[in-house]
């Protein structure tokens, strides 16, 4: 078999390999991107949109069942038919990336379909072809959602968030094993759809990688709108007949239509051949330097770095990954202002470090917290105002190192704090800052006076 010269090879073509291997080819590079799915990876297709597209349908639905008493009468009556045929239609083409794959090889790149795998220093092979790098490898391989060892869960026809999008009706009733950021997205949105839905999460709280208040407030509104949360609940054991699932724990069995386990993902790192460049593929995530750099000629970026999950993260590294294979200066990649926002409603945007993050860095940590409720605009909002905002601030430089926004409109809130983390900006400059009256997010400034000082923990 002949090697074929290339310049790069990006092996996963998800957000940011797809981005990466256009802007290579753009200037000038000679690229082969080698996509054994769809190109795009998980976001178009299976996640951020389509999952996203069932929110704002969700979102449709409770605003209208909030017109009693607020604005008269509204008939409520939920039709997954809409969104099933928007995910298909608009979303995803059915599942065919045709456009992505058009658009990619448009900007020059030479599309492989098919597992690529390294399988010298410097080489690629994938579909029975053998490419030389001459620059480098750029790995964008992703996660694909991984199912615990549960007895009796192998081989049921359990859903992951893949199968939960494709849904042709909302079920009857859903188990939701694992409370997450997948969990609890689509454990609302089904509920608004008529589903009698119960997350099942082994923790002790919803959403644990966000501040406490955030999982407890989502708790409340959760069994408010007649969502059943377990926590502190672990799966003994999973049945399944045509009546549908049971999921036993210690305390009780539950019963469902369908099973969605969305209890973590794993990195696509299996049969990738690291080995060959001196990489562990049994590894959570594949390490990386501040410019992506994870061995000699490889690069790596999206999920298998563990810098967070993200779409935002793919795209901002590899944009890193495009200046460092094109040899050009720019900054070292920073994850001090990350943020990120959980679609539930209300939503929960969070950027930088929580409290406990900050006091196990040992940081002089002050908060400041306010409720959403308590401000002008969350009075007038009155239904659906549930949220906070909460501050973490690093008391000796006097700059935010963290904040989260639960409430209407939180993510876009969430800018502004982002912002302010990001360019260090002293939590006195915020002070001084002029808010729009009446907005949700005037509620910063009820936060930052609610700073306090709190010694080191
Ligand atoms: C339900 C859900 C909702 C989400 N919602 C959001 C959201 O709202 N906002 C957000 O920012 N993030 C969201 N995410 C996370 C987001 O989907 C990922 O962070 C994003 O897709 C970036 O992943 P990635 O770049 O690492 O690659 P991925 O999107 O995972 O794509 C990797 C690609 O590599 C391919 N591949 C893997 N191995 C090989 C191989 N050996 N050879 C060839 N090809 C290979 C795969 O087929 C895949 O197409 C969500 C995730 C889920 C599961
Ligand atoms: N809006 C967004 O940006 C968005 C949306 C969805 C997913 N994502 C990304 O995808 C990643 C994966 O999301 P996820 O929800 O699959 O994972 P996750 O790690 O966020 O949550 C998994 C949950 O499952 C629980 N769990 C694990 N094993 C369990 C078991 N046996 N029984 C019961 N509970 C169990 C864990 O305690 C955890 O709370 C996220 O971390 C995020 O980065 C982002």
């Amino acid at each position: 078999m002949s090697t074929e010269e290339v310049d790069v090879v990006v092996i996963g073509l998800g957000p940011g390999g797809e981005d990466a291997a256009g802007r290579l080819a753009q200037a000038g590079l000679n690229v082969v991107g080698v996509e054994s799915r769809l190109v795009g990876g998980e976001c178009p297709y299976y996640a951020c949109v389509p999952t996203k597209m069932m929110v704002r349908a969700a979102g449709l639905l409770a605003d209208g069942r909030r017109i009693p008493g607020m604005a008269g009468q509204a008939d409520v009556r939920p039709d997954w038919t809409p969104v099933a045929k928007r995910i298909r239609d608009e979303a995803t083409a059915s599942w065919d990336d045709t456009a992505a794959a058009d658009r990619l090889t448009g900007k020059g790149v030479e599309l492989v379909r098919g597992h690529g795998e390294i399988t010298a220093p410097g080489e690629v092979t994938a579909a029975g072809r053998t490419f030389r790098a001459r620059r480098g490898i750029l790995l964008n391989t992703g996660t694909s959602p991984a199912a615990p060892p549960i007895d009796g869960l192998d081989g049921t026809p359990y859903w992951t968030n893949r199968e939960a999008v494709q849904a042709e009706q909302a079920p009857g009733s859903l188990l939701v094993l694992g409370g997450g950021v997948v969990g609890v997205e689509l454990a609302q949105v089904f509920a608004r759809f008529g589903t009698r839905v119960t997350i099942v999460e082994a923790g002790d709280r919803l959403v644990a990688a966000e501040e406490p208040e955030a999982g407890e407030l989502l708790a409340q509104v959760f069994e408010r709108e007649g969502i059943t949360v377990r926590t502190g609940a672990k799966a003994t054991g999973v049945s399944h007949d045509d009546g549908g699932f049971t999921l036993h724990t210690a305390d009780e069995d539950l019963t469902g239509d369908r099973l969605l386990v969305a209890t973590g993902r794993r990195p696509n790192l299996k049969g990738l051949g690291l080995a060959a460049v001196g990489l562990d593929e049994h590894a959570r995530a594949v390490e990386v330097d501040a410019h992506m750099r994870a061995a000699d000629g490889v690069w790596a970026i999206g999920d298998i770095t563990g810098k967070g999950a993200f779409t935002h993260m793919s795209l901002y590294e590899a944009s890193i990954a495009v200046r460092a294979i094109l040899d050009e200066e720019g900054p070292a990649a920073s994850y001090r202002a990350v943020p990120r926002v959980t679609f539930t409603d209300p939503e929960i945007g969070s950027v930088g470090l929580t409290e406990a993050q900050a006091r196990d860095q040992n940081l002089p940590v002050r908060t400041g917290t306010t409720r959403i409720a308590d401000s002008t605009r969350g009075w007038i909002q009155k239904v659906d105002n549930d949220g906070f905002i909460k501050l973490v601030e690093h008391a000796e430089w006097g700059t935010l190192v963290g904040a989260t926004v639960m409430g209407p409109a939180a993510g876009e809130i969430l800018a502004l704090l982002t912002l302010a983390v990001h360019a260090e900006v002293p939590t006195t400059t915020l002070r001084q800052m002029i808010y729009a009256y009446p907005t949700f997010h005037r509620a910063v400034t009820s936060a930052l006076d609610a700073l306090t000082a709190v010694s080191k923990a």
